[in-house]
């Protein structure tokens, strides 16, 4: 019996094949996943709905289960002793939205989530333990986070890999391979984080906002390198991202609507300008700590800014390496161009699911007015100037 018949579904929820990124439960995968359970699981699962009174977007409805489906294995954040009730109860308690991509989102500390992200945000927050050397790269969604840890990575490891052009881990991998994300990758799905295979400085990716940054990253002295790009372009790659993510039947989200959620801040980790601001004030506070650097910045003058990046993190460029050209090699592998056409970023994809490519799309500095209004263009320098006025900081 199709699943549909016995138990009316909304209209938006994600596929099962949807990236990991962005897949979170929906009822009819409930529906699916309740047949294949076990009996302790499926008392588990009785107990932890029964236990708390749930708002109707997570509310498991009593539906009849189809008994014909083949097995398919509960997501691990399910799995996991059944979602505790402490993590239900909070979830229950936050602001939620409709995502862009899956179900829900989620405002925990003034930050938007997936349900599937902020249980991984709770786990780091909860486990991971920074290092002094740890060097995080934070970074907004789509601000440049892939080519930012190419550059670091190859900077860090400069001296082991001399001769970029014959061999390097970035000719054979993704930089969010070699630059995991805490959250998105270490700490996805109650994953207990594996860090036997880093070496001393550890680098990682983040998204996190600063408010919600594990305590043991505030009260080490970790270095933070900060970057962001100008909110229209900014936005205009999520847009596409996000619609890279949705499957054909989930149809391309609408500029209008996914425009308005994002000036309201309802985005992946946004608000987007209180992202910014929160890292912008703390690298004038701690300039020692935090870097705080912008893609335009980044594209304008490359070198400049990879010689300030090395300097902050301690290993800056000898006279001789400026002269041996280091620092244009270390551009060179990671410019775009040179990444995006590797075989790798072509057929490649994250173990989560998405695919390399799609970290890769025009790379350039002002795509934002080929895709928004003038109107568009000018609400979002509006909301800009009101958010950040007084700061310092401009885009
Ligand atoms: N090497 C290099 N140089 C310059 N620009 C690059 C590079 N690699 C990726 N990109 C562009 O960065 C945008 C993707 O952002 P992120 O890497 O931050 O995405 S993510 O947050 O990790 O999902 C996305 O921007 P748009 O092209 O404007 O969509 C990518 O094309």
């Amino acid at each position: 019996m199709p699943i549909t018949e016995s138990c009316p579904l909304p209209t938006d929820l994600p596929p099962v094949s949807l990236p990991k990124y962005v897949e979170e439960e929906g009822r009819q995968q409930q529906c699916r996943q309740l047949t294949s359970l076990s009996p302790t699981e499926k008392d588990c699962h009785t107990q932890a709905s029964e236990a708390i009174t749930m708002p109707a977007v997570l509310n498991l409805d009593p539906c009849p289960l189809p008994t014909d489906l083949p097995p398919v294995s509960l997501p691990k954040y399910l799995q996991e002793e059944c979602l505790t009730q402490e993590r239900r109860q909070l979830i229950a308690s936050l602001p939620t939205e409709k995502g862009w991509v899956a179900n829900h989102l989620h405002q925990y500390q003034g930050f938007w989530h997936t349900t599937r992200q902020l249980l991984a945000v709770l786990t780091c927050q909860n486990q991971f333990q920074a290092q002094d050397t740890d060097i995080l790269l934070v970074t907004t969604p789509k601000s440049g986070t892939t080519w930012l840890k190419a550059i670091v990575f190859a900077l860090m490891n400069r001296v082991q890999y001399p001769n970029p052009e014959v061999k390097h881990p970035l000719l054979a991998e993704n930089p969010h391979v070699l630059v995991p994300f805490l959250e998105l990758e270490l700490y996805i799905d109650n994953r207990v984080a594996d860090f036997t295979t880093f070496t001393s400085p550890r680098l990682f990716g983040t998204h996190l906002p600063l408010v919600s940054l594990p305590d043991s990253v505030k009260n080490s002295a970790c270095k933070l390198v900060y970057l962001c790009r100008n909110p229209k372009d900014t936005f205009v790659s999520l847009w596409h991202f996000t619609n890279k993510l949705r499957t054909k039947d989930m149809g391309e989200n609408s500029l209008e609507e996914t425009f308005d959620k994002f000036c309201r801040g309802v985005c992946l980790y946004g608000p987007f300008w209180d992202h910014v601001l929160e890292y912008w004030k703390e690298s004038l506070k701690k300039p020692e700590r935090v870097l705080f650097l912008k893609y335009e910045e980044i594209k304008e003058q490359p070198k400049v800014q990879l010689v300030r990046l090395a300097q902050f993190l301690g290993c800056p460029f000898s006279a001789q390496e400026e002269t041996n050209g280091v620092v244009d090699e270390i551009l060179k592998l990671c410019s775009f161009d040179t990444l995006s056409n590797l075989e790798v970023n072509k057929t490649g994809k994250l173990v989560s699911g998405e695919e390399y490519k799609a970290f890769f799309r025009r790379g350039e500095v002002g795509d934002a007015k080929n895709h928004l209004t003038p109107q568009m263009m000018e609400k979002l320098d509006q909301i800009t100037q009101d958010k950040l006025h007084d700061s310092g900081l401009i885009f």
